[in-house]
């Protein structure tokens, strides 16, 4: 990733610098962009410059997080970038409103160097108890005028100061889902959503859970060996898939990259071949090394294909099909929290237009008596039930429910402990901070004969 970002790279400094010999260190007003960018350590300039390019839509904050710009950091820089740029697009919401209350006018539009400066600052001030407060205060200051905007270090050193002496917000007893939002960094149109599906304590749930990471592997039996690192939420659809057609012989996963999921049908389903297929080349072939890699490489065949169009030779069928569409991404906002600041409402729809053609596409693929799992990580009705109910309306395919199948990944021991209720209206629902991983949906749909 060789981007630049504009306000510190393209100013030629992107290359820190030692301070000028004969002045000292303090020079304060009078440090120029380049030595003001000398002061501030490599992890907060890695992290300014991340979230200066999320917040410009260049890049997602997990790639950034893995390419060029963290290359040079020791591990501890590492962390301490990657919980800054993920505390920071978390709570962002949160510390925007409370940054408003301190400024002289509160509908003051700040540059964004400026606001992000303030953000970073607030952040490490408010959520991270082992960063000392002179070190949050002054780095911010720096890389505000690292940034260009000179003018403005005073007013970001007043901000923090205050921000370091106030009393930290805790929540109350009645609060409205407006503030419950804003306490907990989310947009407040979202939250509605939620309490309207879920209702008001499920939606309080999920935004306590977005601003944590969820551990992984709690719910399963086996974890570690061949079984990959992911989800709870995402392996327990997997689980579910090879649930529904035990001694699959011909299984299909539709939308497979980055192959998850496949590596667990793989596992699972010792005498099938699986085709494994996604429409982007990028992520097929990072898909198809990571299989190459893995003891299943055999019987698992990737390529390129549009699951929305699905020509295929010999007129293939399945017994198994796996349709894990893209979506929003709503059930993933602790791994994934800047999609809460790009998500527009009418996005759900755009999503499910698409989720319809992929579906539609994936059923033309089903053998007589064979199963496909439709499968999301939103949240949002638009792109679950409501893409099901819509393409299988007068279809010939029939919804199976899956609670029998959630009940024999119990009985065999895949799931080791409670599950509690994942089961919604015959589909399988998992959401974060209720479940204690990722918000997941899926539904059994069977072809039972001839359509
Ligand atoms: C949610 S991700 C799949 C995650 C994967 N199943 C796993 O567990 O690792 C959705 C995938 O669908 C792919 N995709 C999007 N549109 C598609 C289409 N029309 N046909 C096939 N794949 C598609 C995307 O490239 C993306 O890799």
């Amino acid at each position: 990733m060789k981007e630049q970002v504009k306000g510190i790279r393209d100013k030629g400094v992107g290359k820190p610098k030692p301070p000028v010999r004969g002045r000292p260190a303090s020079a304060g007003p009078t440090l120029s962009a380049e030595e003001a960018l000398a002061k501030v350590t490599p992890a907060r300039r890695a992290a300014f410059e991340i979230l200066t390019l999320v917040g410009q839509n260049k890049g997602h904050s997990d790639e950034l997080l893995h390419s060029a710009l963290t290359d040079g950091l020791s591990g501890e820089d590492r962390n301490l970038a990657t919980a800054l740029v993920m505390g920071v697009l978390r709570w962002q919401i949160a510390l925007d409103a409370r940054i408003k209350t301190l400024l002289q006018r509160p509908d003051q539009k700040l540059a964004e160097p400026v606001a992000l400066a303030l953000r970073m600052g607030a952040f490490q001030l408010l959520h991270m108890d082992r960063i000392p407060a002179h070190a949050a205060l002054s780095e911010s200051v720096e890389l505000c005028r690292a940034a260009g905007e000179p003018h403005a270090t005073g007013m970001v050193n007043a901000i923090l100061r205050k921000v370091a002496s106030a009393q930290k917000p805790s929540a109350r007893i009645f609060e409205s889902t407006a503030a419950f939002a804003e306490r907990l960094g989310h947009p407040k149109w979202l939250v509605d959503r939620w309490v309207a599906a879920y209702g008001r304590e499920a939606a309080l749930k999920i935004c306590e859970a977005d601003q944590l990471e969820h551990p992984a592997g709690s719910m399963f039996a086996q974890v570690g060996g061949e079984i990959p690192l992911m989800d709870d939420g995402s392996r327990l659809v997997a689980e579910l898939a090879a649930a529904a057609v035990p001694g699959a012989k011909r299984v299909w996963d539709c939308c497979a990259a980055p192959g998850g999921k496949t590596l667990i049908l793989a596992l699972r389903e010792p005498e099938a071949e699986i085709f494994a297929t996604d429409v982007s080349t990028k992520r097929t072939a990072q898909m198809q090394s990571r299989m190459k890699r893995s003891s299943v490489a055999e019987k698992v065949k990737c390529f390129v294909l549009d699951a929305a169009v699905p020509v295929l030779k010999n007129d293939e069928k399945f017994d198994l099909i796996l349709c894990d569409v893209p979506c929003s991404g709503t059930g993933t906002l602790a791994e994934n929290p800047e999609i809460r600041h790009r998500l527009k409402p009418e996005e759900f729809l755009r999503q499910s237009d698409r989720q319809k053609l992929i579906l539609k596409g994936a059923l033309s693929r089903l053998a007589e008596g064979g199963r496909l799992v439709y499968s999301t990580c939103s949240l949002e009705p638009e792109e679950n039930e409501r893409v099901v109910e819509a393409v299988l309306a007068d279809s010939g395919f029939r919804r199976v429910a899956v609670e029998g199948l959630v009940s024999s990944l119990l009985d065999s021991g895949v799931v080791s402990g409670e599950l509690g209720s994942v089961v919604r209206d015959g589909a399988l629902r998992t959401l974060p901070g209720v479940h204690g991983c990722d918000g997941f949906y899926a539904v059994v749909v069977e072809r039972s004969g001839a359509i």
